[in-house]
């Protein structure tokens, strides 16, 4: 969360001033909750400018939020207005992400990830692929960089734990500027 993570301010301010589309997460409740999916997921939203991204008001963890009412007005990364769940299957122009900045509780040295226990992260890359499987999307998965401070980098023998459902990232981001690629 903020205050054990890598200030992410600075990338989205260059992103805008590089013409790129910004999306940020957003956390919410699925209205029909189903047996073996989180109930409390994550889409990514579009941010309309760097002022819509000043404006916006941390949330109980010190993470700038959208607020609720501006939900239905952005585009989602997956090309419709609103949230996904209101959408499902539908296909859109100008769909997917080429990039995800991705948070983290801990790393390894194979690229795997901990992240905070929600699943938020894991469980949006598996709809993303499904969608992309689908043609939903025109894009392949993102690149999916990872950003960690030098003391969340486990050492060379150790290992986070990673199950069916995680994901390992591209590349890790250090603290110190240090870029790993996985490939
Ligand atoms: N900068 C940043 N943004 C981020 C994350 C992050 O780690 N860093 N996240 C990384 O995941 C997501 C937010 N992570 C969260 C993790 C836990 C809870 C939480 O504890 N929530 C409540 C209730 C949540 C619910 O509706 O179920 C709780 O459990 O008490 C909320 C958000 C998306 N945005
Ligand atoms: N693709 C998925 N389908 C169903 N459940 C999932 C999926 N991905 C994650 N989950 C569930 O979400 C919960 C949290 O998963 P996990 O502990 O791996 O989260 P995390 O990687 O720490 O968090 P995050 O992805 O938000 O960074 C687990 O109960 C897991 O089964």
């Amino acid at each position: 969360m903020p205050a054990n993570e890598i200030v992410t301010t600075q990338i989205l301010e260059h992103s805008f001033l590089d013409g790129k589309k910004v999306f940020v997460p957003c956390i919410y409740k699925r209205s029909k909750p189903e047996p073996g999916i989180p109930t409390s997921i994550m889409d990514m939203l579009e941010l309309k400018s760097l002022d819509d991204f000043r404006a916006l008001k941390p949330d109980n963890w010190g993470i700038p939020t959208i607020p609720k009412d501006s939900i239905p007005h952005r585009k989602n990364c997956f090309g419709v207005s609103g949230l996904s769940e209101e959408h499902p299957d539908e296909k859109a122009d100008d769909a997917g992400l080429d990039l995800l900045v991705m948070p983290g509780m801990g790393f390894d040295l194979s690229f795997g990830r901990l992240g905070h226990g929600k699943g938020y992260y894991d469980y949006f890359l598996q709809r993303y692929a499904e969608h992309s499987q689908k043609g939903l999307v025109s894009k392949g998965m993102p690149f999916l960089a990872a950003l960690s401070l030098n003391e969340q980098i486990l050492g060379q023998d150790e290992q986070v734990p990673m199950g069916p459902t995680d994901w390992r990232v591209d590349a890790l981001i250090q603290g110190d500027g240090t870029v790993l690629r996985a490939d």
